[in-house]
């Protein structure tokens, strides 16, 4: 394995100055970025200004474009929120937790054979300021804030960016194509008519 220096990330422009760096290059280190978004140590009130938050589901809010080598946003979980069990369409995506705690529940793809339930490959808590890694090699997840009465907020970063993903019947395996949307974009509420077919959640 290739060293690489690690830097810690003082604030979450730091870290955003520091993730430009790493997709300059046309060959990602897994292990690097998970390393250094982990090293990040979350402030709320440096990614405040992002964190919006809806009553009915949770909400994806552009951060960044990464010189169109990622995308990074933050998705704030109200109690209860889940997402559906998806895909995500052949890009790396690192989730780390900047509040709170998340579910990730794994699963195997369909086959396309077998009827019923999908297959739960595993289930883990995600810790504050742990770092996540999924591909569509690796399976399928739903990430869900199991907490009554705690929200979350989690910083995800996918790259190459992508707008639309699988969504998945836990039940029959059958599959839909979604378009994923945002919900602000660099803090700004996104207007209404391009929200409206959000359906990961
Ligand atoms: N991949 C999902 C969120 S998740 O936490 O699985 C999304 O980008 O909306
Ligand atoms: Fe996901």
């Amino acid at each position: 394995m290739e060293h690489t220096q690690m830097v810690k990330p003082e604030t979450l422009d730091d870290l955003i100055k520091i993730l430009h760096q790493i997709f300059e290059s046309d060959n990602v280190n897994i292990e690097e970025v998970q390393n250094i978004m982990e090293a990040y140590e979350s402030k709320p009130q440096e990614w405040m200004k992002f964190a919006k938050f809806d009553q009915y589901r949770y909400t994806r809010n552009l951060v960044d474009e990464g010189n169109s080598k990622f995308n990074l946003m933050i998705l704030c979980w109200g109690e209860g929120h889940g997402s559906s069990i998806h895909d995500h369409t052949d890009s790396h995506c690192f989730m780390k937790l900047l509040q709170g705690q998340l579910k990730e529940t794994l699963f195997e793809w369909p086959d396309g054979k077998s009827h019923g339930d999908m297959v739960q490959k595993s289930q883990r808590i995600l810790q504050e300021n742990q770092c996540a890694y999924i591909n569509d090699s690796i399976g399928l997840h739903r990430v869900e804030n199991v907490s009554h009465t705690e929200c979350a907020a989690s910083l995800h970063l996918y790259s190459p960016p992508f707008q639309y993903c699988q969504t998945f019947d836990q039940r029959t395996g059958h599959k839909n194509t979604v378009k994923m949307t945002f919900w602000s974009k660099f803090g700004q509420r996104t207007p209404f008519e391009s929200t409206i077919s959000q359906e990961n959640n």
